[in-house]
């Protein structure tokens, strides 16, 4: 059954799936420019190739979850097909790597899973808000409800295996995802991530309790947690969120650089490294994260380290 997808993969991989890492990030790193409203969906026009080939790094280094490169993006003529097309790229990769995988006998992978990237209204906007929560007076309810609902449809009609809303920043978004999930009956799973900036509360002020009580109430939303977010911000809120829900808890921060809206730019700020990302997935596994992974900044070889890592025996 397709709802309880997740929790399989999470049981099959031993109590906690890995997700991928930063995808724009990877792109950046094959030389891509994502300086772009899109960002890396751009890169569904200029180079699909390119965005199949980082897909199958991240399987390869572990990843047993993709996420899609449709993060900004559906703001132009093309964009339905675009959206689709980033799902259509993200399964192409994972069958082909799972066929390939299956007939070796010394297999050590999972087939993945294809989750739909929406990124928050912030992103959209493009001014930094996902990681402020400030997205002014004239932003109600029923326009959130309205920005993300085209945006999911055309997602789900292109058949992912779960939907991922990243880097939301405030309450009301939250509550705006929840409703849409609702209304438009979605049967496959989804997770619901925040940002954060001081490790206790979302972006806005608002504290996680008020933000993940309308989330707790819904079925159709199967796991919570943070992404793009400091690493060393994560043990604190993995405890967090421990107390604030029964849903599966998801991590995937960035490497700790600071995400200047103006400039944009990545600055520099307390980093992981890679290899302090193997100790410290144990970590967030041991406190209860169910999936742990990567966003900005952090690439395969990131993933590579905590999937040897959680796949170590202890
Ligand atoms: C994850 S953020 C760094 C994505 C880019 C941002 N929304 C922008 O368009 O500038
Ligand atoms: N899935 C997106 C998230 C950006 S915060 C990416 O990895 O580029
Ligand atoms: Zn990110």
């Amino acid at each position: 059954m397709k709802r309880q997808m997740l929790h399989d993969l999470i049981e099959n991989a031993g109590g906690c799936a890995v997700t991928d890492g930063g995808f724009a990030t990877q792109l950046e790193k094959h030389g891509a420019s994502i300086n772009d409203p899109l960002w890396s969906a751009i890169y569904l026009i200029k180079d699909p190739h390119l965005i199949k080939q980082v897909h199958l790094e991240y399987l390869e280094a572990g990843a047993d979850i993709l996420v899609t490169s449709s993060y900004q993006g559906l703001s132009i003529e093309e964009g339905e097909s675009l959206l689709e097309k980033s799902v259509k790229l993200a399964v192409e990769a994972r069958d082909g790597f799972w066929n390939s995988a299956i007939i070796n006998p010394g297999n050590k992978y999972r087939r993945a899973l294809v989750a739909a990237s929406i990124g928050s209204y912030g992103s959209y906007l493009a001014d930094g808000s996902e990681y402020s929560g400030c997205y002014g007076p004239d932003v109600n309810l029923k326009k959130l409800k309205d920005f993300h609902r085209r945006r999911l449809q055309v997602l789900v009609e292109a058949g992912p295996d779960l939907l991922a809303f990243e880097t939301i920043p405030n309450k009301l978004e939250a509550q705006a995802c929840v409703e849409l999930l609702e209304e438009e009956s979605v049967k496959i799973p989804s997770w619901i991530c925040f940002t954060t900036v001081d490790g206790e509360n979302a972006p806005s002020g608002e504290s996680f309790k008020d933000c993940l009580e309308a989330l707790n109430k819904s079925n159709k939303v199967d796991a919570v947690g943070i992404n793009c977010a400091p690493p060393h911000l994560m043990e604190n809120l993995i405890c967090k969120f421990k107390q604030l829900t029964k849903k599966a808890i998801i991590v995937y921060p960035n490497s700790g650089e600071v995400w200047d809206g103006k400039a944009k730019k990545w600055l520099p700020s307390k980093c992981f490294h890679d290899d302090e990302f193997g100790f410290n997935a144990t970590r967030w596994r041991d406190l209860g994260a169910k999936i742990i992974g990567g966003c900005c900044r952090t690439t395969p070889s990131t993933i590579q380290i905590i999937s040897n890592a959680l796949r170590e025996k202890s």
